[in-house]
């Protein structure tokens, strides 16, 4: 298999971490640069504990320019998130991005951007296998239960709500039973923001506590029943076989894909 050029941005951080050791592992892929906000022109190994030798860059095109990279993985936070994605496609990097938190008209601009550029971009809210399967499975379920929410758990560090994953969750099961407003209808908050969010009536609660890391679960109601869909992650270790999917994958395609679904049968 042919080598994949990769920079990653946003190395120290959670994520970032595993997937430089997913790349440093991986015998086809070559972590060519990465790109942090401090640590200019050093090398990853000394501005940290990582074996790579590889170049730290504050300037996205600096490092584009003198690295040539294939892929850019993104792995920093929904502002800068967005502006490492338009800067990729428009050097004609291919943007894998795990960064949640962007809106409809920023999924739309980087769907136009990608298309002016005829290069594939990922936008994956979620790259763990299981969590792919409960959002396929809630989407299932939808079309016997119209009656769900959502119940996302993270780590108190998170920096958006609701999650991308249960975001993406809602607007899949939107996409096959429509808006329904839930509940009874006279329902009144009497402290605010007590059930939740609404996308489309599916009410999505963002839970954060130390001790959690990424868990979603879908709760369905229908006459006498409930249905749990449930998937937790414990490590970040469980994102990086998607991660390395998304890479292999990303190098085949020429339009923008929203989600890891749409890439597995
Ligand atoms: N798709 C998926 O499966 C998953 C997605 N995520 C998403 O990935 C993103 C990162 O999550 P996580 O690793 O937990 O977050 P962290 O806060 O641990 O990591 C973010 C990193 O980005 C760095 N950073 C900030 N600004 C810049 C910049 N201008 N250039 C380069 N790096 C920068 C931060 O540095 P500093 O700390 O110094 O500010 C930090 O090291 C989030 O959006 C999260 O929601 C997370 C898990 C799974
Ligand atoms: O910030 C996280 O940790 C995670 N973010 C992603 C999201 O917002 O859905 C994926 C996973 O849930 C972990």
């Amino acid at each position: 298999m042919e080598t994949i050029k990769i920079v990653i941005a946003g190395p120290r951080g959670r994520m970032g971490r595993e997937a430089v050791k997913l790349v440093e592992e991986t015998e086809h892929f070559s972590l060519v640069g990465v790109i942090d906000h401090k640590f200019e022109g050093q090398k990853l190994s000394k501005a940290d504990d990582f074996k790579s030798n590889a170049i730290i860059y504050t300037d996205i095109e600096k490092c584009f320019s003198e690295t040539k990279p294939d892929v850019l993985i993104d792995l920093t936070t929904p502002e800068i998130g967005k502006i490492h994605t338009k800067k990729a496609l428009e050097y004609g990097v291919r943007p894998v991005v795990g960064t949640t938190g962007f809106s409809d008209a920023d999924l739309k601009e980087l769907e136009e951007l990608t298309e002016d550029r005829g290069i594939g971009a990922i936008i994956a809210p979620n790259f763990a296998i299981g969590a792919i399967l409960m959002m396929k499975f809630s989407q299932m379920a939808a079309k016997y239960f119209s009656d769900v929410e959502i119940l996302e758990m993270h780590h108190d560090q998170k920096l958006d709500a609701p999650s991308g994953t249960g975001l993406k969750t809602a607007e899949m099961i939107s996409a096959v039973r429509g808006a329904k407003e839930q509940g009874h209808p006279d329902e009144k908050e009497t402290l605010a923001g007590a059930r939740g969010a609404n996308y489309q009536g599916i009410h999505v609660h963002s839970i954060r506590l130390p001790g959690l890391v990424a868990h979603q679960e879908v709760l369905f109601g229908g006459d006498g029943q409930t249905l749990s869909i449930r998937h937790d992650s414990f490590n970040r270790a469980s994102f990086m076989s998607g991660v390395k999917l998304c890479v292999e994958q990303i190098m085949n395609l020429d339009v923008l894909v929203y989600g890891l679904e749409n890439l597995i049968d």
